[in-house]
């Protein structure tokens, strides 16, 4: 039998997921100009203070829209330690 609420409420993921798509792909567009600037200008890829201030942020943001700050934290970290190893790859291939 057709449950037209979680029908519903499905779409609604589906909208939110398929945007969490697009905001991630151009977030990782940035990344890797960000990752040829740093090969190109002899930069760590890597920059731990920027990551401390970015996890401060989000931890924050999270607190005040009610949104669990640990998964926050783990998420970006699940992200930025991605784009630290797009930046590495880059500036191996550029030594090579
Ligand atoms: O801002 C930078 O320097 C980046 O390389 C981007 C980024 C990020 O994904 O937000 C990734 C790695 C750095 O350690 C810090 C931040």
């Amino acid at each position: 039998m057709p449950d037209e609420t979680l029908n519903r409420y499905r779409q609604s993921i589906d909208n939110i997921d398929a945007a969490l798509v697009f905001l991630l792909a151009e977030r990782f567009k940035v990344t890797q100009a960000v990752g040829r600037h740093k090969a190109e200008s002899g930069l760590p890829p890597a920059d731990p203070g920027r990551e401390e201030a970015q996890i401060a942020r989000l931890r924050a943001l999270a607190k005040s829209a009610d949104l669990d700050p640990e998964f926050s934290e783990k998420f970006l970290r699940f992200i930025i330690d991605e784009v630290i190893r797009h930046h590495e790859r880059m500036q191996g291939a550029g030594a090579a």
